[in-house]
């Protein structure tokens, strides 16, 4: 009888363990089978409004990726709008830790703004195609050389075309609790094309996004829109402490708006 009354308390841990796991999948496998069916709908519409590659194609892509956050149980709380309400072309950088960072991205993509993403993005189905038609421009990561060119002809599109770029300077997904040191390409973008940075910072995932842990609950994400910061006049002599003084504003941001998140794995040193 008394082994009876302590199976619960052995099964009840271990149930809420395995259904805690179990909503960290069912969440990431509907997210992305729910992007690719979206991208699959959107399609057709980008093509019947542009016909094919444009950047205005990003407006549909926005209004069908709004509702996505309601599904995961996320919420946005954003500051600092007027720091978007600026004229003309700009870059707007910030920091990476999630794919679900596209849906803090279509909370505030200001218009005729497209993004930059490592090349394998192209070949994920449905969601490579929407990128494409989107006008994302693709960059090979393993060749400087060809990144490098890539952007320079996108400073010249940002200033013939009238298009805004976000980039994510790390250059890939991070999630130890602090930004990773940034790649020089966003800031290059940005004196080549004479254009001003916005710096965008979200918060911490980590009170409801736990990659290792395999938790994945509902939460509210702070995403902050920093002061633009000019670079009319630089030239790249300059790339370095505008990268360094990018990354030190953009820093204390995340340290401020993620206070009340613990630090699993402490501040990275540089
Ligand atoms: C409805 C349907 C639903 C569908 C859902 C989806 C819908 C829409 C999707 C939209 C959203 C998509 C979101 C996509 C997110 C994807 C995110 C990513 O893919 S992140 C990864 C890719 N991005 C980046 O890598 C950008 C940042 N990286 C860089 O900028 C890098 O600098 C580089 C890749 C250009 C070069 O890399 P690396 O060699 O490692 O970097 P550095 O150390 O920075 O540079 C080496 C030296 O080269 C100089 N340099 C760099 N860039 C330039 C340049 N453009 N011009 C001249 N020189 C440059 C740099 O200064 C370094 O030299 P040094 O002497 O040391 O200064
Ligand atoms: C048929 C192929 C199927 C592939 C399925 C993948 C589909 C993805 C579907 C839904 C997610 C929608 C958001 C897509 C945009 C997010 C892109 C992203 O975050 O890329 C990661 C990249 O920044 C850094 O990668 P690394 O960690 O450096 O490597």
């Amino acid at each position: 009888m008394d082994v009876l009354w302590v199976m619960p308390l052995l099964v009840l841990p271990l149930l809420m363990w395995t259904s805690s796991t179990f909503v960290f999948y069912f969440k990431k496998f509907f997210y992305v089978a729910w992007m690719m069916l979206l991208a699959l709908v959107t399609i057709p519409l980008c093509i019947l409004k542009s016909g094919g590659r444009d950047v205005e194609n990003m407006r549909v892509i926005r209004l069908m990726v709004r509702h996505v956050k309601y599904l995961l149980g996320l919420r946005f709380e954003v500051s600092g709008w007027e720091h978007l309400q600026t004229e003309g072309p700009y870059v707007i950088i910030s920091n990476h830790q999630s794919s679900l960072d596209v849906l803090g991205l279509m909370e505030i993509l200001p218009d005729r703004c497209s993004t930059i993403a490592k090349k394998e993005l192209i070949y994920a189905g449905t969601v490579g195609l929407i990128c494409w038609l989107g006008g994302i421009i693709f960059i090979n990561r393993k060749k400087t050389s060809d990144a490098k060119s890539v952007m320079a002809d996108a400073a010249k599109a940002m200033l013939d075309d009238q298009i805004r770029l976000w980039v994510f300077p790390e250059g890939t997904r991070n999630q130890r609790g602090d930004l990773l040191p940034f790649k020089k390409g966003a800031f290059h973008l940005a004196v080549q094309a004479q254009v001003p940075i916005v710096p965008v910072v979200f918060s911490s995932y980590s009170n409801f996004y736990l990659r290792k842990e395999k938790q994945f609950k509902s939460g509210t994400i702070r995403l902050k829109i920093l002061p633009k910061i000019e670079t009319k006049g630089m030239t790249s002599e300059d790339v370095t402490s505008l990268c360094d003084k990018s990354f030190n504003v953009m820093r204390s941001a995340f340290l401020e708006i993620s206070d009340s998140v613990t630090q699993s794995n402490g501040p990275l040193r540089h």
